[in-house]
């Protein structure tokens, strides 16, 4: 825009306001230049405050829009299936996991629903282990109900259980007179662990924790279905994990395929 054309800008309008106000306190700004130099000065504090007002009215849009705070992730704890009046009379899976970084229950849930697809006629239920029971009592209780568990356990600090297994694993240890108590009860266990750890998959009895759990477990009547599977992170946990579920595969295929289901065999070898 040129100074002086006949149409004055809403600029030439600012300019005029701030000159007017800068006579009044005395400012004296009588060279072209200086004009100018309150111009351009102007002019950017008008982009400066209409940038501003805007980022406020979207600001307040925003928030009036009633946005929804993002929810907290999902816990990755799901019960594959719940016991339902339809569910009886099928074979049941508990697959526990007693984790701190869910490493084991990762492993757990992948156990339980790739055995899902393979024995659609079980029922596997992922279960944290400090969530099984809420008093020591119902451990006993509701173990003495299970036909078949797997136990996904790590070990942490100078060989201890995790936090959500020291519950279970302290009523578990104690009762050694318990006698053989669960002798309807099937089992495996996979141990996880790092070999770096001066208590390699170890407990304070230089025993290790998931060894423990699998040897208590065998003294009270239960019934090994697999070797325990030691998980060391430092060397390829996940191969571990694999290996072991090789071992299992034909033991569960004795115990949950039907006999019209064989055919499953090959289909799983090839993967
Ligand atoms: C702080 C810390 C302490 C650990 N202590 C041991 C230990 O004493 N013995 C052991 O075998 N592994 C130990 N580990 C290794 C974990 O057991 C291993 O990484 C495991 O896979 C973790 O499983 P999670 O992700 O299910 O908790 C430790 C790991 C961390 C981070």
């Amino acid at each position: 825009m040129q100074i002086g054309s006949e149409k004055a800008s809403s600029l030439d309008l600012l300019s005029a306001v701030v000159a007017s106000l800068s006579d009044g306190y005395g400012l004296d700004y009588g060279t072209g230049d200086a004009f100018v130099e309150n111009r351009l000065l102007i002019a950017v504090l008008s982009i400066v405050i209409v940038v501003l007002v805007g980022c406020v009215a979207i600001f307040f849009i925003w928030r009036s829009s009633g946005r929804k705070p993002a929810e907290p992730p999902k816990p990755l704890v799901v019960k594959t299936q719940m016991d339902t009046e339809e569910d009886q009379g099928k074979k049941k899976v508990t697959v526990f996991f007693g984790t701190q970084t869910r490493t084991a229950e990762r492993f757990a849930k992948a156990l339980a629903e790739e055995a899902k697809a393979r024995y659609p006629n079980a029922i596997f239920k992922l279960v944290d282990i400090d969530e099984y029971a809420t008093e020591d009592d119902e451990y006993e209780e509701n173990l003495k109900k299970e036909s078949l568990a797997l136990f996904f356990l790590a070990t942490y600090g100078d060989g201890e259980p995790t936090d959500n297994a020291a519950r279970f694993y302290k009523w578990f240890t104690e009762g050694k007179e318990r006698g053989t108590w669960l002798e309807n009860l099937q089992f495996g266990v996979f141990s996880l662990g790092n070999q770096k750890y001066e208590h390699f998959n170890k407990v304070w009895h230089d025993e290790i924790v998931a060894v423990v759990v699998d040897e208590l477990l065998h003294e009270q009547g239960t019934k090994h279905i697999v070797q325990v599977g030691l998980g060391d992170d430092d060397q390829g946990i996940e191969d571990d994990f694999s290996a072991w579920r090789e071992l299992l595969w034909p033991e569960l295929d004795k115990l949950l395929q039907d006999e019209n289901e064989t055919g499953r065999d090959a289909l799983y070898k090839d993967n």
